[in-house]
């Protein structure tokens, strides 16, 4: 650690957002440090994607072999979960974050070990563990990457009942015999599916569909999935109450009358900004509210304008824009250059998909749930697309038709939607549901962000036999355009 206080910029949260604001400001020149209250690295690294898709992989891997055959009469025994838990601890490092404050030094960039507050303006004050308090200032920025935690509704009994959060069920040691999960989002469908495939007794609880953002089909089919991997899917009930039984475990009371008791809760309803506490109300924000930002991560004010001249940015799940690691990254990237091209006096421009804008936020973001089957998707649903005022035509192709997914898997079963905005002739969404289907996913987000005409996407040609021909095939049920 430096014994500096005064720098170009200081990020708030070493999370794979804020490492990446940091490293972007560094490489422009900027002397940097970054401020962590926990583990460097974040949410993602210990407690989210890694250890959930770690998680999930194994069973995955099984249920694709034993849908070929020959490999199918290889594969005989039962998942082994203490491996599985053994390769995810490997993956967290055993939540330690040397490997990662190793790249940070690598990068040029300083660690406070401590919790920040804003103090003043380009002023962070950090608390060590220690209880010393630290003063830093910022000659250009500071960037807010605090993240976001979840959500405990109000239902009566729930947060004294403490349930688990994502957290709990990604670094779990000893896996329940018996698992209800509240919320039927992304997080719940995924580690449905995750504890399911460990022989888990899952109850996914649901107050409407699955998948709600989603094209329907997706949530449809995750719901059928769920069930064929004995999941008992409760959907479109709410949640009364909860309490702990004598045993410890959990009883549920659902709207539709019915009890539901297991060894565990999840809750995964959902996230609120880490911005309590922060000391941004000093500024006219709200403690504890996602912070606005405009297409180069600048924090806004009630008015739209740039908080006290523009010194103060904010990026990844704190901003609400796409609570995800990827589209996190993306704006990490643009703040990053955005503040060392404003520091050298450079003008950054706002204008959609320039070097200092994360456009891609508003009509291109990709998503991979990784479920049973998986879900891909980018862009607009068509539901979205209607709403939002496009005259659309959506194409829907079975991809277990295509040659490419026969040879992949015995009876692959899949769906692929193209959302078209008929006015322009280019693809507005796409939705992909089927095993394998994530490595997908990058082609449709490439005709989006392109805006590639579908008549171009016809000299974009898939490679036989592979899942990739449903583009084919989408195009031909759509019709070739005329010249
Ligand atoms: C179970 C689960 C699975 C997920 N899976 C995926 C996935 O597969 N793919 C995907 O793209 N996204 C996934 N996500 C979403 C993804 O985890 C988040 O979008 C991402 O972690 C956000 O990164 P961040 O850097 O904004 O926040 P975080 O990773 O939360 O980092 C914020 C950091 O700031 C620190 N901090 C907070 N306040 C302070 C303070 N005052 N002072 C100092 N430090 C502070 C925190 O300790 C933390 O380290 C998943 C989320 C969950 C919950
Ligand atoms: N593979 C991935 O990309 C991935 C995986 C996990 C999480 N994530 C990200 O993490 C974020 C958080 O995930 P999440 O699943 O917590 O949120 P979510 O917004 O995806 O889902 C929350 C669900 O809980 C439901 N809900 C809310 N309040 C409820 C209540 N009182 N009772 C019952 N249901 C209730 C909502 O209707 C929704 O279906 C997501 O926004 C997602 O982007 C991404």
């Amino acid at each position: 650690m430096s014994a500096a206080t005064e720098y170009d910029v200081i990020v708030i949260g070493a999370g794979t957002v804020g490492e990446n604001v940091a490293d972007r400001a560094a490489q422009g020149g900027m002397r940097t440090v970054i401020v962590e209250a926990e583990l460097v690295g974040g949410e993602c690294s210990y407690w989210a994607c890694i250890p959930s898709k770690t998680l999930l992989r194994s069973a995955a891997a099984l249920r694709a072999a034993q849908r070929v055959g020959g490999a199918r009469e290889a594969v005989t025994g039962p998942l082994d979960v203490a491996a599985v838990l053994r390769r995810r601890d490997y993956m967290t490092s055993d939540w330690t974050d040397d490997g990662q404050v190793k790249w940070l030094d690598g990068a040029g960039i300083d660690l406070v070990r401590g919790w920040a507050t804003v103090s003043g303006p380009r002023e962070v004050t950090v608390t060590g563990p220690d209880g010393a308090t630290t003063v830093l200032t910022a000659r250009h920025a500071v960037a807010v990457c605090t993240g976001s935690a979840a959500v405990l509704p109000d239902i009566p009994g729930l947060r004294d009942s403490e349930p688990w959060t994502s957290r709990d069920a990604t670094s779990v040691q000893r896996v329940p015999v018996s698992l209800a999960i509240l919320g039927g989002g992304t997080v719940g469908t995924e580690m449905a599916t995750a504890y399911a495939g460990f022989g888990t007794e899952v109850h996914l609880i649901a107050r409407s569909g699955l998948l709600g953002g989603a094209e329907p089909f997706a949530g449809e089919r995750v719901t059928a999935g769920l069930k064929e991997l004995g999941a008992h899917v409760h959907l479109g009930v709410t949640t009364e109450s909860v309490e702990r039984t004598d045993d410890d475990g959990f009883r549920i009371r659902l709207g539709d009358g019915s009890v539901v008791e297991t060894d565990e809760l999840l809750v995964a309803t959902g996230r609120l900004p880490r911005t309590s506490g922060l000391g941004l109300e000093a500024f006219g924000l709200e403690d504890g509210g996602w912070l606005t930002v405009d297409d180069s991560m600048r924090v806004l004010d009630a008015a739209g304008e740039p908080v006290d001249g523009g010194w103060l940015y904010a990026a990844g799940d704190v901003n609400h824009r796409a609570l995800l690691t990827h589209q996190g990254k993306y704006q990490a990237r643009a703040a990053g250059d955005a503040i060392a091209a404003r520091a050298k006096g450079r003008e950054v421009s706002l204008a959609p998909w320039g070097a200092f804008v994360a456009t891609a936020d508003h009509q291109a973001v990709p998503q991979v749930t990784f479920t049973e089957p998986e879900v891909a998707s980018v862009g607009l649903t068509a539901a979205a697309a209607d709403k939002a005022g496009y005259r659309i035509r959506v194409v829907d192709y079975p991809i277990g038709s295509v040659s490419g997914a026969y040879v992949l898997a015995d009876d692959y079963d899949g769906m692929a939607r193209m959302v078209v905005d008929e006015d322009r002739g280019v693809v507005l969404g796409a939705t992909f549901v089927g095993q394998d289907v994530g490595e997908l996913l990058h082609s449709a987000t490439i005709a989006i962000v392109g805006e590639v005409p579908l008549q171009r996407l016809w000299h974009a040609v898939p490679s036989y036999p592979t899942v990739s021909e449903v583009w084919l095939r989408l195009l031909e049920t759509y019709g070739r355009p005329a010249e």
